[in-house]
């Protein structure tokens, strides 16, 4: 029988009736058995894990009690408070961490842990709200339009872009959410300002281990769009078989990742997937493909997914960094020598987001997944730009 967009899409985000911090209750209908009640035996091929393997998570390596050192595969957490009594040590970690990982977390950011767990209690009561609610704002994905989304599964998201975001943020919100969203706003607006000069100071950092100009990157922050997009995923009855977000590389210059304490961020490192635990007060650092293009490939773009738990909803925030469209990702100079030859032909930003976005909107419900997984990750897709292919 074949399945109609909006039924599976009602079947695929049930509503949950969650409390943030302590879900419980069976609130959910298992999935397949719901889909049986349609007459749909299994689950619809494009929400299996196609070639994803959860079986190569390597997450029992942070439930190691044993204290042993894990050497290169301890994902990095970084204290930015280095910034203050060893740059050069603080500039090392970043470097080594964005050319191994493509990733980290920094604690003591200057962005306080507190203001970040508000943030993220008041963006849950939005998520808390009904659907019809949520889908008066515009930009909302979830519910029962979420069933062609080419990259978040089980997951309803929205998103506020800047320059502008004040007056974004002010229509969006006010038209779900009236009544008591004066403080999201304002924390909102606080945690743009924030990630604005958190990441000046991290493209200087970042120029400094790569030894180009200071402000080579920084200079362009300002001239850049921020868009923060909130990703909910609701508890899950099939954890092992649906993902929160496949297999993907950000196809935008640069992320920064809030978290909730909850837990399902993965990254890959050489074929196998680490588990990004949640550090109180984290940021998560992403190195994009973007980025990537323009260090000459010498900071990794990370590939990274999101399991979904049985339990409790997760929430995150990731901050996405576009840079103007006509800004060329071409390296500098500096990054080109015998043993890292030029490896991407001049490569401007807007040229890469729109081939990407076709490239993704063509990912459809009928596609195989290995096929689906291919558009989401830069590593594939770039190589149609390499100066060598
Ligand atoms: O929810 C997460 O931790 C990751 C979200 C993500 O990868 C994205 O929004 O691109
Ligand atoms: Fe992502």
């Amino acid at each position: 029988m074949a399945l109609v967009a909006s039924q599976v899409g009602s079947l695929i985000f049930p509503r949950v009736v969650a409390q943030h911090e302590a879900f419980s209750g069976p609130t959910i209908r298992d999935l397949s058995e719901a889909l049986k009640g349609i007459g749909v035996e299994g689950i619809p091929h494009y929400l299996e894990l196609g070639d994803e393997d959860l079986s190569t998570s390597a997450s029992f390596v942070h439930d190691d009690e044993s204290g042993d050192p894990l050497g290169d595969y301890q994902f990095p957490v970084i204290d930015f408070s280095l910034l203050q009594t060893d740059r050069r040590k603080l500039v090392r970690q970043l470097g080594d961490a964005a050319r191994s990982w493509g990733s980290c977390q920094i604690v003591n950011h200057g962005i306080s842990a507190e203001s970040m767990q508000r943030l993220i209690a008041e963006s849950c009561r939005y998520f808390e709200l009904p659907a019809e609610r949520k889908q008066q704002t515009k930009s909302f994905v979830g519910d029962n339009t979420t069933c062609k989304l080419s990259s978040l599964y089980w997951a309803e998201s929205w998103m506020i872009h800047g320059p502008g975001y004040r007056a974004d943020l002010d229509a969006k919100v006010h038209s779900a959410w009236p009544e008591g969203n004066d403080s999201f706003r304002n924390m909102t607006a606080q945690y743009f300002q924030n990630l604005q000069l958190l990441t000046k100071q991290l493209f200087e950092l970042y120029a400094e281990d790569l030894g180009v100009e200071a402000d080579f990157y920084s200079k362009h922050v300002d001239s850049s769009e921020l868009t923060i997009r909130w990703n909910y995923y609701p508890a899950c009855p099939n954890p092992s078989t649906i993902l929160g977000a496949k297999s993907h590389t950000d196809v935008n210059m640069f992320t920064i990742l809030l978290q909730d304490q909850v837990g399902g961020l993965q990254v890959e490192k050489d074929g196998r997937w680490f588990d990004v635990k949640p550090t109180e007060g984290s940021l998560v650092v992403n190195i994009s493909d973007g980025f990537h293009v323009w260090t000459n490939g010498i900071y990794k773009t990370v590939l990274h997914r999101v399991l979904v738990n049985r339990t409790r909803p997760r929430i995150s925030l990731a901050g996405l960094w576009n840079p103007d469209d006509t800004l060329d990702y071409t390296a500098p100079d500096e990054l080109v020598d015998m043993n890292h030859p030029r490896l991407y032909k001049p490569l401007k930003a807007g040229e890469y987001k729109q081939t990407m976005v076709q490239t993704r909107s063509m990912a459809d419900i009928s596609m195989g997944q290995v096929e689906h997984s291919r558009l989401l990750r830069g590593t594939e897709q770039l190589s149609r730009w390499k100066v060598h292919s």
